[in-house]
């Protein structure tokens, strides 16, 4: 479990406390610029900031680089990517120490989901967005996959579906779950509020550099919505499923 201490970047987040419990996919909502990057920055030990981030009670800031490496992996938005660089040799750098057999086999797993296997040998300067956006997906969850890092326990992922398409975006929500039922604390922003509230164990809805509402997908309402992105929108309700309809 990650639990924030009054977390703080000066100007941007916070100050944010709670629990992001381990076994769950905590999903971070908020319009642009109300501090979902900063504070997944923060939470990782890439953004200066005061308060305390503990990992199953042990402080996160105390950690060293290796360690932190080993514990959590995140994915960042906007990733800068050395263009000579082949697909293949992108994910590898997921993988800490050798190249086994069994990374190999959980490569090919995320391969399939991911469908990676056609990208492997280009260059990721001639990949696509989307494209680029697999194989790090992929790369961050090889990093601390159970099988390969046993002392892997969080994910942190900004805007993971920014650039996917539809299929994309689904399956790397379902990867997202499998990988919290496996036990990780997986936490990832999102802006579409309706996939936020059918794949999300947990929400959190940041307005302005606060956290303004968290718990189930229930805590997504029509109120909320008004509020904090000033959309306004109805809600449906079919068979347990709930659709944010804009007006
Ligand atoms: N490098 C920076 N230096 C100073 N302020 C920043 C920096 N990056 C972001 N900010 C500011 O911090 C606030 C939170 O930004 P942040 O990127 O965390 O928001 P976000 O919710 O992730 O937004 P988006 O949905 O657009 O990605 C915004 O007011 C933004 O202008």
């Amino acid at each position: 479990m990650l639990t924030l201490d009054a977390l703080n970047v000066s100007d941007r987040v916070g100050p944010v406390s709670g629990c992001l419990a381990a076994g769950r996919l905590t999903l971070l909502a908020g319009p642009n610029g109300s501090g979902k990057s900063s504070l997944l920055l923060a939470t990782a030990g890439l953004l200066a900031a005061e308060g305390h981030v503990q990992l199953d009670g042990e402080r996160m800031d105390l950690l060293d680089l290796t360690e932190l490496a080993r514990y959590r992996a995140m994915l960042v938005q906007h990733s800068v990517l050395p263009a000579g660089l082949k697909g293949y040799e992108l994910l590898a750098l997921g993988i800490q120490g050798e190249v086994s057999e069994a990374a190999c086999e959980q490569m090919a797993w995320l391969s399939g989901f991911l469908k990676l296997d056609s990208l492997y040998a280009r260059p990721l300067s001639a990949l696509s967005g989307g494209e680029q956006q697999r194989l790090l997906i992929a790369k961050t969850l090889l990093q601390v996959s159970p099988r390969l890092n046993p002392s892997g326990r969080v994910l942190l992922l900004d805007e993971p579906l920014a650039g996917l398409d539809w299929q994309h975006q689904l399956t790397t929500l379902r990867l997202l779950r499998h990988y919290a039922g496996l036990g990780l604390t997986v936490v990832a922003s999102i802006h579409d509020i309706n996939l936020a509230a059918q794949f999300g164990d947990d929400i959190w809805c940041l307005h302005q550099g606060r956290l303004v509402a968290y718990g189930g997908p229930e805590v997504l309402t029509p109120e909320l919505v008004a509020e904090v992105f000033e959309v306004k929108v109805k809600l449906l309700e079919q068979d347990g499923q709930r659709l944010l309809l804009p007006e």
